[in-house]
């Protein structure tokens, strides 16, 4: 037995760019030949992009698919080389999410997904049918164009495998990797040495060291090869693909690609010797089980995936790769890479020409500048290491002529030709948020304006009172709540107005054609409370931290101060977070956490309890009590958990119109995709109160009686 040169692929995928996306494709199988490669596997739905959603329910897009695959079939880049594809494929009038296996011009299995993702963000049983006849496959009837390609008039589809001359594959598709009853399990105890499992995974925070413990022990139990592929990149909405092709052999990671790039093809090789998965199984238990085995049809190949080692020829080609140890970003560095790739692939695009950001002195906008900043570091990075593409793309983001020969050498540099940030100041605002905005934006470089915008504020408040006769006051003047909210309201809603003018307008100032993107900069926990203006700085285009918590953001912040060498961040690090939307009195300073009843760390914890532990009022309460027993009476626990539950539910409307973020939270309140639950509440939730206090009471009950049996 020789060894096998075998490939995982990232691939930087668009929904609906067939074009782009099968350019990418044959980039990645020419990369596989060209390094001696027999197999490769590429990310799910690649000839589509992953992220199509309800378009996978048009004809249209199945169609294109198959003329995408017609040209890969045809090309000179998939000869000799088996080829693990994804599209979508209707079977008898049902679409099925499909890997189209082909060698040689030939379709050899289109094998559908049998375990489909529908958590979270995932809709898969929206558009596709899970295949559900296990270890079972029919006759497909091939469309015209392929026929007269392949020769072929019907091909297996179905759960089956494939046999070469020398080993055994079988397909595993993303989630059917996190379910409990994995088809890795039965195949590989049927004999499949290699698993390709081709994924659709995107971003969330602390997540890979799921996915990949989940990779490791899929071989590790019982042996095998495990290549696993991945989109990379943003395709069109909220969602980070975030790579990180791996090969394993016998639960070891011999090969780990990327998480966060800007690179658009990334191929992962490793040389295998299956050998080495036939000792590994050469256990009693585990052949007794596997002797059992009900059997998979095979689909047999007359060619070999590996090669024999010539005795004249340098061996070290042909030896097997060495285990490696797993790399994982620490969360900062993650918050520092997957926003900023995000933000890369979003701005070449939407084909537009910049960023624009309200920018004010606070630690949410700062992270979001710190982010672009982060994105121009990247965007630096990629050129130096040769990346065409970037450059074209650079180029054409700035405004470059034709044939310019203009290259990104420098982050600040860059940054102030794409990055715009404005202070809008009031006569609430300190110099020392003013200034701690401008020091940030010379820092990083980025295209700043300070300016002051009381006159609009003041034309806005005078209109109100001449057409009511009634003027508005704050509360430290003697106004009432609703007057001192309306008076803050006024302000923030109109510096969202600036903001859209000056982004329009900007690059046309600066004798540029073009306009810019309006980035947010609501944090994930200020949106689960509700602690924002609707329509305000909040209502932007897009917002890279919206699905972040404001305590990893201020990890965030320390981590890029020492990163980046920007000592700016230092101060608002130590700054005390306020919306500067009230008068300063000598006996009142606005501040967040004072406005809100609550601490952004209680915030992080009532949201992950509602979201992720699925707790309802009375479960969240019941929970608290244990963990905040120790220092909170259970009265004081159970109006904590009122008022949070009360302004969640108050404010829920604003989720509705909450600005597209870039998603990394688990307990993310996205309404759109994430998230789902109604906007007009009960929210005083007379019913469920009811029992958190009746708990409550019997709870501070107790406490007594054991208080007075001690004495
Ligand atoms: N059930 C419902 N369904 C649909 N829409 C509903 C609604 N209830 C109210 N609304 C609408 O929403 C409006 C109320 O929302 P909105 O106008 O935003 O006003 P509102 O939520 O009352 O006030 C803004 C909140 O954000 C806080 N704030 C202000 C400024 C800055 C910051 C900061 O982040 O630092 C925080 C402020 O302390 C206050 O809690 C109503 O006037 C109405 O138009
Ligand atoms: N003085 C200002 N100049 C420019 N933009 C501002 C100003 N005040 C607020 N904004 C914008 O409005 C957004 C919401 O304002 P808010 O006062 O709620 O801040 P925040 O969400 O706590 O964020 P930050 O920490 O950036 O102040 C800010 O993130 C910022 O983009
Ligand atoms: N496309 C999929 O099947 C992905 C689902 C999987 N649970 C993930 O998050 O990676």
């Amino acid at each position: 037995m020789g060894s096998l040169i075998t490939l995982a692929t990232s691939l930087n995928q668009w929904a609906l760019d067939f074009e782009g996306n099968l350019e990418r494709i044959l980039t990645s199988i020419a990369i596989a030949k060209s390094r001696g490669a027999t197999l490769r596997v590429g990310p799910e739905l690649e000839i589509t992009g992953y992220g199509c959603l309800d378009h996978f329910l048009e004809g249209d897009t199945v169609k294109h698919s198959w003329e995408v695959l017609a040209k890969i079939l045809a090309s000179e880049e998939a000869k000799d080389i088996v080829c693990d594809i994804g599209m979508p494929v209707v079977h008898k009038d049902v679409i099925y999410n499909c890997r189209v296996i082909i060698y040689n011009k030939k379709i050899l299995l289109i094998r559908p997904k049998m375990w489909l993702a529908n958590d979270g963000n995932y809709r898969e049983l929206r558009f596709f049918t899970p295949w559900t006849r296990y270890r079972q496959w029919q006759d497909h009837k091939l469309p015209k164009i392929i026929q007269a390609l392949t020769g072929q008039d019907k091909v297996p589809f179905g759960d089956a495998v494939i046999s070469t001359q020398d080993t055994c594959i079988g397909v595993e598709m993303c989630e059917e990797m996190f379910t409990p009853a994995s088809p890795h399990i039965d195949m590989g105890l049927d004999g499949v040495e290699i698993f390709t499992n081709s994924s659709g995974s995107h971003h969330e925070l602390r997540k890979l060291h799921t996915r990949v413990d989940l990779i490791k022990g899929a071989t590790k139990q019982h042996g095998g090869v495990y290549l696993y592929s991945n989109q990379q990149g943003c395709d069109g909405d909220r969602l980070y693909y975030d790579g990180c092709a791996m090969i394993v052999v016998n639960g070891e990671v011999v090969a780990q690609g990327s998480q966060f790039s800007l690179n658009d093809v990334e191929v992962l090789t490793a040389t295998i010797d299956i050998e080495d998965v036939r000792s590994y199984r050469l256990r009693h238990s585990r052949n007794m089980q596997a002797a059992q085995a009900e059997s998979y049809h095979r689909i047999e190949v007359d060619s070999d995936l590996s090669e024999k080692v010539p005795l004249e020829e340098d061996v070290s080609r042909y030896r097997a790769t060495e285990a490696q140890q797993v790399r994982y970003h620490i969360p900062e560095e993650e918050i520092a890479l997957g926003p900023a790739c995000w933000l890369w692939d979003y701005l070449r695009r939407s084909r537009t020409q910049g960023y624009f950001l309200p920018l004010s002195g606070g630690i949410d906008s700062c992270a979001t500048a710190t982010i672009v900043y982060s994105m121009c570091r990247l965007v630096v990075e990629a050129v130096e290491g040769g990346n065409s593409q970037v450059i074209a793309d650079a180029r054409r983001i700035v405004g470059e002529p034709e044939g310019s020969d203009y290259v990104p050498s420098d982050p600040k540099e860059f940054c102030g030709r794409i990055f715009h940030t404005c202070y809008m100041g009031t006569e609430n605002s300190s110099d020392e948020t003013r200034q701690r905005a401008k020091q940030l934006a010379q820092d990083i470089g980025s295209y700043h304006i300070d300016l002051n915008m009381d006159t609009l504020v003041s034309a806005v408040v005078s209109l109100f009172g001449f057409v009511t006769g009634r003027t508005p006051q704050f509360r430290s003047q003697g106004g009432s709540n609703a007057e001192n909210l309306a008076l803050q309201n006024i302000q923030a809603r109109l510096r969202m107005v600036i903001s859209y003018l000056f982004a329009q307008l900007l690059p046309w100032v600066r004798e540029r054609a073009g306009g810019l993107l309006v980035l947010g900069s609501a944090n994930v926990d200020e949106s689960l409370r509700g602690y924002l203006t609707k329509y305000d700085c909040s209502s932007a285009d897009i917002n890279p931290i919206g699905g972040i918590s404001k305590t990893d953001l201020k990890k965030f912040i320390a981590y890029a101060r020492d990163a980046f060498n920007l000592e700016i961040l230092d101060k608002f690090l130590n700054a005390v977070p306020t919306a500067e939307l009230e008068p300063i009195t000598e006996t009142y300073v606005q501040s967040d956490e004072a406005d809100m009843g609550m601490t952004y760390d209680e915030l992080s914890v009532f949201g992950r309890l509602r979201k992720v532990a699925k707790c309802g009022p009375y479960s969240m309460y019941i929970r608290l009590t244990k963990e905040w027993g120790a220092f909170l009476s259970p009265a004081q626990i159970a109006e904590k958990v009122k008022l949070f539950f009360f302004e969640h539910a108050r404010n829920r409307h604003k989720m509705t119109t909450l600005t597209p973020a870039y998603h990394a939270e688990s307990y993310s309140p996205d309404d759109n995709r994430f998230d789902m639950r109604p906007f007009l509440y009960p929210s005083r939730f007379p019913w469920q109160f009811k029992k958190i206090d009746e708990e409550a009471a019997r709870l501070e009950e107790l406490s007594r009686t054991d208080k007075g049996k001690e004495q």
